[in-house]
C-alpha cells in the first residue's frame, strides 16, 4: 500500500478550502476573492503579500468572522474554550479614544468577563511589554500613532487569542517606528508563539517575519504560491546575510510582479 503523506501531518491551525467572495452592491459587483486554498499550521507566522486590492483585507476578515464567504470552507482548529480564537489588529489602531490606554487593553479581557484588579494587572504587564509604562491613564489623543499602535498590539496579546489576524499593522507609520515595533511583536511572538496571519505590502517584512510567504494573485485573489522563509530567527539586518535576503526578495518579487502589473492594468 502506497504511504499517506499527510498521516503524519498535525492538523493545521487554519484550513481553508475553495473559499470565494463577491461583494454586490448598487454599482455592482466585485469579485474579490476566487477559489482560496490556504493552510496555517499552528504557532506558524504566515505573512500575506499581494497586490493592491487583491483581497487580502478581505481574507483576513473571513478568518476573523467579520464576513461570510460565499463559496467554500473556513475552519479554525480551536484549543481552549475559555481562550478567543481570532483577534485583529488593523493598521488604523481600532483602539477606542474615549477610552484611557489602560482600559483599552484591558477591554478584550472585560467583555470575556475576567474580573477587574486580574484585567487590570493583564494589561500593565502588556502595556510594559511595548514599552508604555507611565501612559497608562494617558488617552489616545495624547499619544503619537506609533504608540497607539502599541497599545493595539498590547490589547491583542492581552485578550490572548490562539490566532492573530494582522491587517497591514504598522503600514501607517514611519521606517524607523515600524522597524521597532516589528522586533518587539516578534518578541511577543516568541514568548507566546501564537499562529500569526499577517498582511503585508512590504517584501522585506515578510521575509523578516514570516515563517513562509502566501503570495496572492490579482483580483480576484488566490493564493499563488507559499514561499518558505529558510532564514534563521532573529532576523535583524546585521544578522540574515545580504544575499541570502536579496535572493528572497527576488523569488518572491518575481512571483509578485506580474500580479502587480495585472492588478494596475486592471486586467485581472
Ligand atoms: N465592502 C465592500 N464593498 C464593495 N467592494 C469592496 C468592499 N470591500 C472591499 N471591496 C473591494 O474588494 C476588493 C478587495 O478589497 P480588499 O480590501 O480585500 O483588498 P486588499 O488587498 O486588502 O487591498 P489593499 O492592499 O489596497 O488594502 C477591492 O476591489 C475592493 O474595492
Amino acid at each position: 500500500m502506497m504511504p499517506d503523506p499527510t498521516a503524519d501531518r498535525t492538523e493545521p491551525r487554519i484550513s481553508v478550502s475553495d473559499v470565494s467572495k463577491t461583494y454586490r452592491s448598487r454599482s455592482g459587483a466585485v469579485r474579490a476573492l476566487s477559489d482560496v486554498q490556504l493552510r496555517v499550521e499552528d504557532r506558524e507566522f504566515f505573512c500575506i503579500v499581494g497586490p493592491s486590492g487583491c483581497g487580502k483585507s478581505t481574507l483576513l476578515r473571513l478568518l476573523g468572522g467579520l464576513l461570510d464567504s460565499d463559496e467554500g470552507t473556513i475552519e479554525i482548529r480551536t484549543g481552549d474554550a475559555d481562550r478567543p480564537t481570532t483577534n485583529m489588529v488593523f493598521q488604523e489602531y481600532g483602539i477606542f479614544p474615549w477610552k484611557s490606554v489602560i482600559d483599552n487593553v484591558a477591554f478584550g479581557l472585560k467583555m470575556q468577563g475576567v474580573p477587574r484588579e486580574e484585567r487590570y494587572e493583564t494589561a500593565r504587564r502588556y502595556i510594559g511589554k511595548v514599552d508604555l509604562d507611565g501612559f497608562e491613564e494617558s488617552y489616545p489623543h495624547q499619544l503619537s500613532g506609533g504608540m497607539k499602535q502599541r497599545v493595539g498590539i498590547a490589547r491583542a496579546f492581552a485578550n490572548d487569542p490562539e490566532v492573530f489576524l494582522m491587517d497591514e499593522p504598522f503600514g501607517a507609520l514611519d521606517a524607523q517606528t515600524k522597524g521597532f515595533l516589528v522586533e518587539e511583536l516578534l518578541e511577543l511572538w516568541n514568548e507566546s508563539t501564537k499562529t500569526v496571519v499577517y498582511v503585508t505590502h512590504d517584501i522585506e517584512e515578510a521575509i523578516r517575519l514570516g515563517d513562509r510567504i502566501g503570495v496572492m494573485s490579482a483580483r480576484p485573489g488566490r493564493i499563488k504560491e507559499v514561499i518558505d522563509v529558510d532564514l534563521e530567527r532573529p532576523r535583524g539586518r546585521t544578522e540574515i546575510p545580504l544575499e541570502r535576503l536579496d535572493r528572497l526578495e527576488e523569488r518572491i518579487w518575481s512571483s509578485l510582479s506580474g500580479e502587480v502589473e495585472r492588478s494596475m492594468h486592471g486586467r485581472s
